[in-house]
């Protein structure tokens, strides 16, 4: 079964240092939520595992593989897919060249980019419409269509539903659902309390760019005093 392991990594932007020693674990078929504060770290947490910011210590192993310092382009072909915020798609091609872009990634085959028009059917009546034109809902739908195109053993989120419509936002957490009923494992950055409670396993806090706590969904839904000392939020 998938195993990521991130250990004490350490990351910087120039001489500010952001992440002191993050670690955290992940299996196949668990979603991961990290939450905290804005600036805790977590998009640099993800965008440190990816190898698009190269992290200053620590060390990323995927099956005992270990990933640390790999080149940027390595790492979703070492199985680890990213929808960073902003999505980063490109916005001259069309929804089927990104999607061919993501199959390309690690050689899969098109039922896997069937499997992925099957959880967002919107994208399949735009197959050739360009990238760039489609609404910030479809865009975002057609990021994480991409990840999943790379058929990944990793899956990393950011924010996946952040200004999405209540019927696309329950899209999206239906495909983070099956991801997890098909062994991926996902790595999700939220910070809506309800849909952490909804898809979620575990929680890991960050502050100050560190991993506080760690808890099982359960004992987050048992006490709210985590996600009020964590992220300021009562529930
Ligand atoms: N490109 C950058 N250059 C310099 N500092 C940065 C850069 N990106 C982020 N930071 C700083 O690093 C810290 C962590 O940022 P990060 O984006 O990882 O936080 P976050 O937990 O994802 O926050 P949010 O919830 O607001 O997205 C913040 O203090 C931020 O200002």
């Amino acid at each position: 079964m998938t195993r990521m392991q991130v250990e004490g990594l350490e990351a910087r932007y120039g001489r500010a240092q952001v992440l002191h020693g993050v670690s955290l674990s992940l299996r196949g078929g668990e979603v991961l939520c990290l939450m905290g504060r804005n600036g805790a770290g977590k998009t640099t947490t993800l965008r440190s595992v990816m190898g698009t910011l190269r992290p200053t210590g620590g060390r990323i192993t995927l099956d005992g593989r270990d990933l640390t310092g790999l080149p940027a382009a390595e790492i979703p072909r070492a199985g680890i897919a990213h929808v960073p915020q902003g999505r980063r798609l490109f916005s001259d091609l069309t929804v089927r060249e990104n999607l061919a872009l993501g199959l390309m990634t690690r050689g899969a085959d098109t039922a896997v980019q069937e499997a992925a028009l099957d959880l967002f059917p919107v994208l399949r009546d735009r197959l050739s419409q360009r990238a760039g034109t489609l609404s910030g809902g479809e865009q975002s739908m057609l990021a994480m269509a991409r990840a999943i195109c790379v058929g990944p053993r990793v899956l990393l989120l950011d924010e996946p539903t952040e200004g999405l419509m209540p019927s696309a936002v329950a899209t999206v957490r239906a495909a983070i659902a099956r991801l997890r009923a098909d062994g991926v494992a996902v790595l999700l950055v939220e910070q809506r309390v309800e849909a952490v409670l909804e898809v979620g396993d575990r929680v890991a806090f960050m502050e100050h760019g560190r991993i506080r706590a760690d808890h099982p969904i359960a004992e987050v839904r048992a006490d709210p005093g985590l996600l009020k000392r964590y992220v300021g939020l009562s529930v």
